[in-house]
């Protein structure tokens, strides 16, 4: 486990993403899909992030890679802002953050073997491995790493299934040795036998190479499986944080106790939360609702919730589970005595 004590790997404070769009809600045409992000990761820990379609955890993921350019707000990766740098130091950067796609029939190039995959970073970063050679032993060493073959080097993505597609994918996400992967749902692409063992390598290679993970994914009961600490997200906001543990057994906010209840998986294995069945869809992020951005779906919400944005805070004995709620959910509040949201 990652020493909590020592500062974080990546910082992010007030992190905002607006995008503009033609068609307008209201008369506002700019859409926020990030407001005033608040999180953080811990060196070689996994950060899960859940939240439906359309909240932003894709932008987030962009925004990391700086794939998009914040409006407001920064995030700091030991300590540096990336968006200060240049030249070499940026390209220095670039190494320490890495991405695997959800579909690995879509993003890895048919044209190319599995070798060249893997060695294409290395164009843009030349001095890590300038041989061919070099280059030839690496590319072994990485398809080994991830429980491939090294005469695998020569194949064409069409001659591996999708679970070896994925490997192939962490092993060109490795390729530049980073300190985290952004994975965006990494695994729900594929079969559930096949999703066990890519789970497996992942830990795996977390427990030899110390990288930490940043796991995107709408499956809790994967998230569960993988994720030292959570972040969930909803409109825009990440409106709790915890360990795996305090968001999966102790969920705070009522969104994320209905998100918890609606895992079937969860269910069959505690036999006996009932379902909390939300009322529509998430609000457009165009037209957010004032206050809380939950209320208009929360059976909690009180005119308080209406007028004021809620303030994150934490429960006794527990400082860094942290919710965005006027009214969070007690220790053994059961949402079969709460009136239904449905
Ligand atoms: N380039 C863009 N231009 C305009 N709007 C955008 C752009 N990218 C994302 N959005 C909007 O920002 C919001 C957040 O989108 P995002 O893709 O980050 O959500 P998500 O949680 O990753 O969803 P999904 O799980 O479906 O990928 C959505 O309302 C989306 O329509």
């Amino acid at each position: 486990m990652p020493d909590v004590a020592e500062a974080p790997l990546l910082d992010i404070r007030g992190l905002t993403k607006n995008f503009h769009v033609a068609s307008a809600k209201n008369g506002n045409n700019v859409l926020c899909a990030l407001d005033k992000i608040d999180l953080h990761v811990n060196r070689g820990e996994t950060l899960g992030l859940v939240g439906e379609s359309g909240c932003g955890k894709s932008t987030l993921a962009r925004t990391l890679l700086m794939l998009e350019r914040p409006d407001e707000g920064s995030f700091a990766f030991d300590g540096i802002d990336p968006f200060t740098l240049k030249g070499k130091a940026l390209l220095a950067w670039r190494r320490r953050v890495q991405m695997v796609f959800q579909d690995p029939f879509a993003s890895l190039n048919s044209r190319m073997t599995a070798g060249e995959i893997i060695s294409e970073p290395w164009l843009t970063h030349r001095d890590l491995y300038p041989t061919a050679a070099a280059r030839t032993a690496r590319v072994r060493e990485l398809l080994m790493l991830v429980g491939l073959r090294a005469s695998d080097a020569g194949k064409s993505p069409q001659e591996f299934s999708g679970g070896q597609r994925q490997r192939i994918g962490i092993a060109r996400a490795l390729a530049l040795g980073p300190d985290i992967i952004v994975l965006d749902e990494p695994v729900s692409a594929l079969d559930l036998s096949v999703q066990a063992q890519v789970l497996n390598l992942l830990n795996d290679l977390q427990q030899r190479l110390g990288v930490a993970y940043i796991f995107i994914s709408h499956d809790l009961s994967v998230v569960r499986h993988v994720a030292d600490r959570v972040a969930v997200m909803y409109l825009g906001r990440i409106i709790e944080t915890g360990t795996a543990e305090q968001v999966f057994e102790r969920p705070r906010h009522p969104y994320t106790a209905a998100l918890m209840s609606a895992s079937p998986r969860l269910d069959a294995v505690e036999g006996r939360r009932e379902r909390i069945v939300l009322r529509g869809e998430m609000p457009s992020p165009l037209d957010p609702p004032s206050g809380c951005r939950f209320r208009t779906r929360c059976w909690k919400a009180t005119e308080l919730c209406a007028t004021t944005a809620p303030l994150p805070s934490s429960p006794a004995g527990e400082p860094d589970h942290l919710a965005e709620c006027h009214h969070p959910m007690e220790l053994g509040e059961d949402s079969g005595r709460l009136a239904r949201a449905s």
